[in-house]
């Protein structure tokens, strides 16, 4: 069966949001990400609509707090039914724990960013002051978000087989930072292409701009979607 390809839902307003959905074929089924841009303005009940519409939902909040505060607003996400939820993993070992009791019951996946897609080992090492090389971060992160219970993890798809290799094969390696040859690289630093995420063992990927700013945004969509599952 075919992969998903995630759409990042990164859109001004809802109405530019519905306005996208509708160009897919009523029958498309979709995953789709919303973000704090989207979530910010409408909150829970847009991904109620969007649940009701049918599409797999990937809650993007990454959150970062006090274990006690995650663990409790992660109790109130459980009740939401969305697919997928992400944590940041450096909140650390507690935060990640909490997180995963919170969603007990639940479905939602828990996953947990490493470093951040648009962060380089420039901004590691000089404004971060980690010492490590941003690959040993990344699987660092991704060994903490493992071993206290998270699904699994978000990277970019260049970290796939390091990160498999120190956890496990069936930890989910969910990879946005996703780039087509033609596409403009933007704010993002560790990136790949559909077909490099394939090949690295991502087990899904997360596309925002080259869809949604694409001048025929489904074209685009089938296009990524094709050297995805290739
Ligand atoms: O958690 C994420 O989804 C995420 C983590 C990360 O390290 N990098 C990253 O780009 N993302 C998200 O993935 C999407 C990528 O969008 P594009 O760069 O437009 O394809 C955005 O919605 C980001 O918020």
């Amino acid at each position: 069966m075919d992969k998903p390809v995630i759409v990042a839902l990164d859109f001004a307003n809802e109405v530019e949001c519905i306005d996208f959905l509708d160009q897919f074929p009523k029958k498309q089924s979709l995953f789709l990400k919303i973000g704090l841009e989207m979530f910010c303005q409408y909150g829970y009940p847009f991904v109620k609509k969007l649940r009701e519409r049918g599409y797999n939902i990937f809650l993007d909040l990454k959150l970062h707090d006090i274990p006690n505060t995650v663990k409790r607003t992660c109790q109130m996400i459980a009740k939401w039914d969305v697919q997928m939820l992400t944590i940041h993993a450096s909140g650390g070992s507690k935060m990640i724990k909490s997180a995963k009791e919170g969603l007990a019951g639940s479905n939602t996946k828990l996953l947990a960013v490493t470093q951040l897609t648009s962060l380089g080992q420039v901004e590691l090492t000089n404004e971060l002051q980690v010492t490590l090389r941003s690959q040993d971060y990344v699987t660092r992160l991704a060994k903490l978000a493992f071993t206290n219970g998270a699904d699994g993890v978000i990277s970019s798809a260049l970290e796939v087989p390091m990160i498999k290799e120190v956890t496990s094969e069936s930890f989910l390696c969910v990879t946005p930072g996703i780039r087509p040859k033609s596409s403009k690289i933007g704010d993002q630093k560790r990136v790949a292409t559909p077909n490099q995420a394939k090949k690295l063992g991502s087990d899904l990927i997360v596309v925002g701009r080259p869809i949604t700013q694409a001048k025929d945004k489904y074209n685009a969509y089938v296009k990524i979607e094709k050297e995805w599952n290739k």
